[in-house]
Parts: structure tokens; C-alpha cells; sequence
């Protein structure tokens, strides 16, 4: 199964980076203020406001779409996404079947001011610390990979660190088991990460069990406008959007025409 093999390469990757830095040192920067300045929790507030956010993703790759973008200006696309009015940027870090890079994200956070969560597949705590050096204002949790007790520690040490946490979920059990961790910022997939089915009416379906107070982003397989104007009915406070914004020859265009 692909989650388990992202996973599984998460846990390589980690294990890699802390030969070379470990995590008592990288908790160590941090706590000396080694990290770009930003603003506590600028990703959750920038959720926060009037009307439908949106939060436009930068990828190359996915696993179940193969290449998106070939030549994958990042620097440009994300320039644009901050000059269209993007609430906040999703960069994906997984090298392997996204080909992102802490370095793609890095070169994006030194470019724009714009809210950014570091999209990869947190499997251990030192990810979180990792995206604190990066300058990253969230992380993504997913509830497939982490069960209520790690989702939780996990959010401590956000909290601790100032940055979001946006809490993945895709089904009922999930929803439960991120409201019972703390969540505030909960997201459901439409994308089933075990077989890249992708069922619109998720998002719908699932809407009434989020607490009023948690920030709801409906994630993946939005197509158009229309598309928006439906999560904007249900009540979505956000929408995460990949790969029709990535394949918009004018990004800038289609976000105004979404934002309606
Ligand atoms: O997109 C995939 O193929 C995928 C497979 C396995 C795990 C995660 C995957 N996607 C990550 C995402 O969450 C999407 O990039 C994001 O929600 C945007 O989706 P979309 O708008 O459909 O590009």
C-alpha cells in the first residue's frame, strides 16, 4: 500500500538525518532560536478569516498523478499563489514520490511571506523540529499514520514550537481520533491514501462531525469553481487545492474565479 510505503521512507529519511543531526541538537536550535522568525500559529489565524481560505499547494509529482509539472518554476508558482491572494502554501518535502525537497521549501519560504505548511509524512517528532528550522508555520499529522496518543504528543510539541498542525483525516474513526488528540485544524480528505480513490461527497459526508470551533479544510480533488462553491455551501472554512492549480496556466485566474 502507498501509505505504508511513504511511511516506511519517512522513517528511512529520518533516520538518515538524525545520523548527521540528532534530535536532542535540533531541539537544542530551536530552543536557541535557530528558526526563521514567523509569526505563532500565522497558519491557523490565516484560516481563520471571513469566507472560504484557500490553501494552494506547490508539487511536481504525486504518486497517483506521476509528473504534474515538468518543468516546475516553484519559485514563480509560489510568487504567484502569494500575489493571487492565497491564504496559505502547501510545499510537499517527500522526495520520492512527490519530488519535493526541504530545499524547494526553504528556497519558497525566503521568497514569499505567506502562511506555509510542510507538507511531507510526519512519522516522528523530529519532522516537527525539523519544519521549525525550516521556517515552516504548520506540519500535517495524518491520522492514518499515527494513532490518538502520538497525534497528541505531536501537538504539544507544536504548540510548544508555535506552528499549526493540520490533522488529516478521511473517515469517521479519524475524525474522532483527532478531536480526541486536541486538534484544531482538521482536515478530510476526499483522496483515499490506501487506493488514490477520490470521492468527492467525502468532504460533504463528514462535514457535521468537526467541532464549530475546529478550522475544517476539505482537502484534494477540487476540479473547478463549482467545485469550491459546493465546499463553500457545506461550510468548509479552507480548501487545499494541488493539482488543478499546479496544471492552471494562469493560476492567478482560476483562484479569482474560485474566490468567486
Ligand atoms: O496525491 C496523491 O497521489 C497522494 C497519494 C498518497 C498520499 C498523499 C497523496 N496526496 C497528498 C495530498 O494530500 C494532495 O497533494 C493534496 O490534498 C492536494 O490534492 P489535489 O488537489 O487533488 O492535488
Amino acid at each position: 500500500m502507498i501509505l505504508d510505503q511513504l511511511a516506511d521512507y519517512a522513517r528511512v529519511r529520518v533516520a538518515a538525518d538524525k545520523e548527521k543531526t540528532s534530535l536532542d541538537a535540533l531541539q537544542h536550535l530551536c530552543a536557541d532560536g535557530a528558526a526563521p522568525s514567523r509569526p505563532p500559529f500565522c497558519f491557523e489565524r490565516a484560516l481563520r478569516g471571513d469566507g472560504l481560505s484557500f490553501i494552494c499547494e506547490v508539487k511536481k509529482a504525486s504518486p497517483s498523478k506521476g509528473i504534474i509539472s515538468k518543468s516546475f518554476p516553484y519559485l514563480d508558482i509560489a510568487a504567484e499563489y502569494e500575489q493571487a491572494g492565497a491564504d496559505c502554501i502547501s510545499c510537499l518535502t517527500e522526495p520520492k514520490w512527490f519530488l519535493g525537497s526541504d530545499r524547494i521549501f526553504t528556497d519558497i519560504r525566503s521568497r514569499v511571506n505567506t502562511p506555509m505548511i510542510r507538507k511531507d509524512f510526519t512519522v516522528d517528532e523530529y519532522q516537527i523540529y525539523q519544519a521549525k528550522l525550516m521556517g515552516a508555520d504548520a506540519v500535517l499529522l495524518i491520522c492514518a499514520l499515527l494513532d490518538t496518543q502520538t497525534i497528541a504528543h505531536h501537538l504539544e510539541i507544536c504548540e510548544k514550537l508555535g506552528l499549526s498542525a493540520l490533522v488529516e483525516t478521511h473517515d469517521e474513526a479519524e475524525i474522532r481520533s483527532a478531536v480526541e488528540a486536541g486538534a484544531r485544524l482538521i482536515g478530510v480528505n476526499n483522496r483515499n491514501l490506501k487506493d488514490f480513490s477520490v470521492d468527492f461527497s467525502n468532504a460533504a459526508r463528514l462535514r457535521d462531525l468537526i467541532p464549530a470551533d475546529c478550522v475544517y479544510v476539505a482537502e484534494s480533488g477540487v476540479k473547478n469553481a463549482a467545485d469550491v462553491a459546493a465546499l463553500r455551501s457545506i461550510g468548509a472554512d479552507a480548501v487545499l487545492m494541488g493539482e488543478v492549480l499546479m496544471r492552471a496556466p494562469d493560476k492567478a485566474a482560476l483562484l479569482a474565479q474560485m474566490r468567486g
